[in-house]
C-alpha cells in the first residue's frame, strides 16, 4: 500500500479534441512547479495525472494549490487490484473515523476487475461495519464519502482538497501586463494566468524619482506570481527622460493622461517583439481620475492590439482579498511610490477628450523618445 496523489482536472476534460493538449501542458506545468523536489514522479493515465512522493507531501500539496488547472487534490492509497487489499486498505483509512457516518463509492473504469461497482462498495462496506467500531452506514448524507477507483490499481481516498482551477498557464496565448508596485495590475497579471496566459511584464522605472526599492517591489511581485506559471520575464523601462519631457511640453492637467498614452504605446511595442497578442492592466472603472470611462477610452485609443482589464467591475475590497490570497498584498503595500504619483498635476482632466489630446501630441515629437527609450529585460522565478 502506498501514498500517492491524484490530480483532478475539470474544464479540460471539455475540451474534445484539444484535450491531449490541454493535458500535456498541465503535465509540463505539473513538472515545473515540482521540479526542485526530490524523488517526485509524475505520470498520466486516462483522466488522472498522479504524483507519487517520498516523505514532502504536504509541501508538494502545497506547490500544487498554485498550478492552474487543477480542481482537486486527493491523497489517496494505492493498492494492488484484489478485494482483500481493498478491504485491508478501507478498514486502515477508516479506522481513523470515529462515531461517524459513512458511504462507499466506487468507481470502475477498469471492467476487467470482477466485480461491479455497487458490489464492491456494498462489501467494503460490510467490512468496515464488522472490522471497525463506532461507525454507521449513510447513504444520503454521510460524514465520511470514501471511494474507491478501480483502474490499472485500486486508489482509496476520502478527503478532496480544493485545487485553483482555470487552465493550465501556457494554453492560452501571450499578454503583456503592465505592472506597477500597487495592488490591482499584480492581481490583473493572475487573473490573465489563470485563463490559461502566458505573462511578462513590463514596469517603468523613473530612476531617481523612483527609487530602486520601488522596482524591487515590483522584481519580487514577478517572483511570487511565477510561482502560479512560469518564470516572467520583466521588462523595466527607464522613463526619466521621457517622462520629464512629457511634464515639460504638454500642459500640466494633461501630463498623467499623455502618459498613460506613453505607456500604452511602449509596451505595445514590446508586446509585438515578445509574440504577445494584448495588453493587460490593472483598471477598475472609476476607482481614481484617470480610471473614468473618458480616460479610459482616450488611453484605449493608444493602442491597437487588444487590451484586458480584468478587474474593471471589481470593488477595491474584492481585489484587495484576492490580492492577499494571492500572496502579493504583502508586497504592494509597502509604501514606495510610483511613477504614477510623482509630478501628479493639481488639476488633471478627468474627462479628456481624445481628439484634444491628438492635437496636443502632434506638437511633440513623442516618437522619438518611444524609439530610443531603454529597456532591461530581466527574467525572474
Ligand atoms: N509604473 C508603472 N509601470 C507599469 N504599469 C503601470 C505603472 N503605473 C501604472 N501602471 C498601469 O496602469 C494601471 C492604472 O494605474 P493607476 O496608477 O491609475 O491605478 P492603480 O489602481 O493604482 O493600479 P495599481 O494598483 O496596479 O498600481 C495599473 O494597474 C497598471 O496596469
Amino acid at each position: 500500500m502506498q501514498d500517492i496523489l491524484l490530480i483532478k482536472y475539470g474544464e479540460l476534460a471539455l475540451k474534445g479534441d484539444n484535450r491531449s493538449f490541454f493535458e500535456n501542458r498541465l503535465m509540463k506545468n505539473i513538472k515545473n512547479a515540482l521540479n526542485e523536489i526530490n524523488d517526485v514522479k509524475i505520470e498520466k493515465t486516462h483522466g488522472r495525472i498522479y504524483v507519487e512522493c517520498s516523505d514532502n507531501t504536504d509541501y508538494v500539496i502545497e506547490k500544487l494549490k498554485r498550478v492552474f488547472g487543477i480542481v482537486g487534490i486527493t491523497l489517496a492509497k494505492k493498492v494492488d487490484l484484489n478485494i482483500e487489499d481493498i478491504y485491508e486498505a478501507s478498514i486502515n483509512i477508516m479506522k481513523q473515523y470515529k462515531d461517524k457516518s459513512f458511504k462507499v463509492e466506487t468507481r470502475r473504469p477498469n471492467k476487467t476487475f470482477p466485480y461491479e461497482s455497487m458490489e464492491i462498495s456494498r462489501k467494503v462496506g460490510a467490512e468496515i461495519l464488522s472490522n471497525v467500531d463506532n461507525l454507521h452506514v449513510d447513504v444520503h448524507n454521510p460524514d465520511v464519502l470514501l471511494n474507491i477507483e478501480i483502474r490499472e490499481m485500486a486508489y482509496l481516498y476520502t478527503d478532496v482538497i480544493d485545487g485553483i482551477g482555470g487552465m493550465p498557464v501556457g494554453t492560452n496565448g501571450k499578454a503583456t501586463v503592465l505592472l506597477s508596485g500597487g495592488i490591482d495590475s499584480p492581481v490583473a497579471a493572475w487573473m490573465m494566468m489563470k485563463r490559461g496566459a502566458e505573462v511578462n511584464a513590463v514596469y517603468f522605472h523613473s530612476h531617481p524619482y523612483t527609487s530602486e526599492r520601488a522596482k524591487n517591489k515590483v522584481i519580487e511581485l514577478c517572483r511570487v506570481l511565477s510561482q502560479y506559471g512560469q518564470k516572467i520575464d520583466l521588462n523595466i523601462v527607464n522613463f526619466t527622460e521621457f517622462q520629464l519631457a512629457i511634464y515639460d511640453k504638454c500642459p500640466p492637467k494633461m501630463t498623467t493622461i499623455i502618459m498613460r498614452r506613453m505607456m500604452m504605446r511602449i509596451a505595445e511595442n514590446i508586446a509585438r517583439k515578445t509574440s504577445s497578442m494584448a495588453l493587460v492592466t490593472g483598471e477598475s472603472l472609476g476607482q481614481v481620475a484617470s480610471q473614468t470611462i473618458e480616460s479610459i477610452y482616450c488611453t484605449n485609443a493608444a493602442a491597437s492590439m487588444p487590451v484586458f482589464r480584468p478587474l474593471i467591475g471589481m470593488d477595491k475590497s474584492e481585489i484587495m482579498g484576492l490580492a492577499k490570497k494571492i500572496g502579493t498584498y504583502e508586497i504592494s503595500i509597502r509604501p514606495y511610490e510610483d511613477c504614477c504619483t510623482i509630478f501628479v498635476p493639481k488639476h488633471p482632466v478627468i474627462k479628456p477628450v481624445l481628439e484634444e489630446i491628438e492635437e496636443i501630441e502632434r506638437n511633440f515629437n513623442y516618437q522619438n523618445y518611444i524609439d530610443n527609450i531603454s529597456i532591461d529585460v530581466q527574467s525572474i522565478k
